[in-house]
């Protein structure tokens, strides 16, 4: 089996070695093959996503997936800055898909922002449709405001937009899911405003039709982003367009702890995946051995669960991790008095020699 290990930039390097250690230590005969990408690809090859890159990732099985972007590429024109690389992959992979599951481990209950009886025993999947909306939308551009008060000046724009086919999809994607869990699915959109998301919640609702052990909820999505503050155990899997996913897939993270314990899988119609921490680049740790390997090596075991057949792996892999917490082993962001502050690296170690 052919792992694609794209590391990228700032975190990305640092992070995805303490994966691919786990991964080697699972005693599997994996082929695994890296290659730049982001700013890295960039630099390297001048494109964020270069050829040998998209082709590799095309030919491997799964990809394992670091971090892109780094504000040293900020100025560049958009085809050439690093987040295009992850943007580029998700389509041209068709990983219309994104889950992306918020649990919060019973050791880190003190580590969130929250109160512990807020968030204790919190199992939510945020499942993310990640092909489609206003991030690929056309047309976009800057141009010349055509009326109304500011006619005349230039004005920024883009396109929100879904298929029916995009919906559906990613609402069987979203009922299956839940059939596997508490059989509840909320939808979260903005279908009082845009009428992309009228769409959107006329649609689930049909699809729901063929899920009737199911229960649907709808949701506004500023009302959806208190919600997940205010009970976020009541929800079981959440549905959602492309930037609505984005936006509370960070802010679900830190009701586990950290950003740095949420993993994620993006999968096309068949399994195929890309595996990738939920997070970006963080250049502001970046090179100093601090960041919290945990998000990677949690959607290594997820890689392995959804496209390499491998569950057994994968549960020893998400054992490990609750084990080290167990330890008493913590990063920086998860870190609180009366437990053991350790590196990238020492975590990554530690979860190697936890492996059963
Ligand atoms: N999929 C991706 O590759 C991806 C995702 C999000 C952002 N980005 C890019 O990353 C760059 C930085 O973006 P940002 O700062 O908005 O978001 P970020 O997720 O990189 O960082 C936000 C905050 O969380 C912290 N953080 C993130 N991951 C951590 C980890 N594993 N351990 C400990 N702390 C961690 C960072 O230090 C920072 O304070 C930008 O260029 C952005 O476009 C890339
Ligand atoms: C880097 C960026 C393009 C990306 C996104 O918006 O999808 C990131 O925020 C994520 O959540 O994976
Ligand atoms: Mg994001």
């Amino acid at each position: 089996m052919k792992i694609a290990i794209l590391p990228g930039d700032g975190i990305g390097p640092e992070i995805t070695a303490q994966a691919v250690k786990v991964l080697n230590a699972l005693g599997e005969s994996f082929e695994l093959e890296s290659a730049d990408v982001g700013g890295a690809g960039y630099a390297a090859h001048g494109h964020p996503l270069p050829q040998g890159t998209l082709a590799l990732a095309k030919a491997a099985d799964a990809v394992l997936f670091g971090a892109v972007g780094d504000y040293k590429y900020d100025s560049l024109e958009r085809a050439l800055r690093p987040e295009q690389a992850i943007l580029g992959l998700r389509k041209e992979l068709g990983l219309f898909a994104n889950l992306r599951p918020a649990i919060l481990y019973p050791e880190l209950a003190g580590a969130s922002t929250l109160k512990p009886e807020v968030v204790s025993g919190l199992d939510i999947l945020i499942i993310r449709e990640l092909t489609g909306d206003i991030y690929f939308g056309k047309p976009r551009g800057v141009r010349e405001c055509p009326d109304g008060p500011f006619a005349g000046q230039r004005e920024g724009f883009d396109t929100m937009r879904y298929a029916e086919g995009e919906i559906r999809r990613i609402a069987h994607v979203a009922f299956q899911a839940a059939r596997k869990r508490d059989r509840r699915v909320t939808s979260v959109d903005k279908a009082n405003v845009l009428e992309t998301f009228q769409f959107w919640r006329d649609i689930v609702t049909d699809v729901h039709k063929e899920y009737q052990d199911v229960e649907l909820e709808h949701m506004y999505v500023d009302n959806a982003a208190m919600q997940l503050v205010r009970a976020p155990k009541k929800f079981d899997v959440i549905v959602t367009g492309n930037m609505f996913g984005d936006i509370l897939s960070d802010a679900a993270a830190m009701l586990t702890g950290s950003i740095g314990m949420l993993p994620s899988a993006s999968l096309d119609a068949n399994n195929k995946g890309l595996y990738e921490p939920s997070h970006g680049s963080a250049p502001d740790i970046a090179g100093k051995g601090i960041a919290n390997p945990l998000a990677t090596i949690l959607s290594a075991a997820m890689m392995l669960r959804f496209s390499l057949g491998k569950a057994e792996q994968a549960d020893r892999i998400e054992n490990a991790v609750k084990k080290v917490l167990a330890q008493g082993l913590r990063t920086p962001d998860i870190y609180e008095d009366g437990t053991t502050k350790v590196g990238t690296e020492q975590m990554g170690d530690a979860v190697v020699n936890a492996l059963g």
